[in-house]
């Protein structure tokens, strides 16, 4: 049986409805009162993990789950040995430098050296600051990062923007976008090889799905 490891948070709907699309019905997960971590889709075919969003990449590199679901923003921050096999195209969102409208620092350029970034992604803020030979300060945060140049923590933030309302609701601007992501289909490269005719139906049928979701 195949196991999938699912995201918690703003992926899982698209995640169900997309495994849905391929006859594989793991709603229960959305089950406001549902506290299992683990559940078998009603036909057998295959099993779900509802995992925190960055674990998901864990389980896949370990082999727990031969499938997950991820953003590349996650994949980009954790680096982990899996195989990217579809952009899923749902969980549309960048990855950028913000700062107070009334900061300043209009540009990454004008930092200051030894500034403050406050971020949940502290691999690619230190990734891109060390390539624009800046040194910064990363101040790792786990959540509401907003809060970093609101209360002086920090100069700037690396956050995720989708619409920019989060932005624009506490005041910051975009100074910078250091990539674009969306939702990733991944596999455990060894199982995806080994177990090849069952989990490349499954992902064959997933990849001729993904405009489906997406257009809901
Ligand atoms: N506002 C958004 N709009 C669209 N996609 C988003 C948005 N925020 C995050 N994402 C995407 O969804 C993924 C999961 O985000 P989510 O907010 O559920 O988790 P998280 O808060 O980063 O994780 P955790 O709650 O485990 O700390 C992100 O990695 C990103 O790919
Ligand atoms: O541009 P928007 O559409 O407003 O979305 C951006 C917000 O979404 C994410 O937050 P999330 O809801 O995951 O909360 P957290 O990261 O602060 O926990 C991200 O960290 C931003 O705060």
């Amino acid at each position: 049986m195949i196991t999938v490891a699912l995201p918690k948070g703003a992926l899982l709907k698209d995640c169900i409805r997309l495994f849905q699309s391929v006859g594989l019905d793991f709603s229960a997960f959305l089950d406001k009162d549902n506290r299992q971590l683990q559940i078998t889709d009603p036909t057998n075919r295959a099993k779900a993990l509802l995992v925190r969003t960055h674990d998901v990449p864990v389980y896949v590199e370990y082999g727990q789950a031969q499938l997950g679901i991820a953003g590349y923003d996650v994949l980009r921050e954790k680096t982990p040995q899996v195989a990217q096999l579809v952009d899923l195209k749902f969980g549309t969102c960048r990855l950028s430098v913000a700062v107070k409208a009334d900061s300043p620092y209009q540009t990454t350029l004008n930092l200051p050296a030894h500034g403050r970034v406050a971020s949940k992604f502290v691999h690619c803020a230190r990734e891109y600051f060390d390539s624009i030979d800046l040194p910064i300060e990363i101040v790792p945060l786990y959540g509401s990062v907003e809060l970093g140049p609101i209360t002086g923590m920090s100069e700037a933030i690396v956050d995720l923007v989708s619409t920019g309302k989060t932005l624009k609701e506490n005041g910051l601007v975009e100074i910078e976008t250091l990539f674009y992501s969306s939702a990733r289909l991944i596999a455990h490269p060894l199982s995806y090889r080994i177990d090849r005719d069952e989990i490349s139906d499954l992902v064959a049928q997933i990849r001729n799905n993904v405009s489906l979701v997406t257009s809901q």
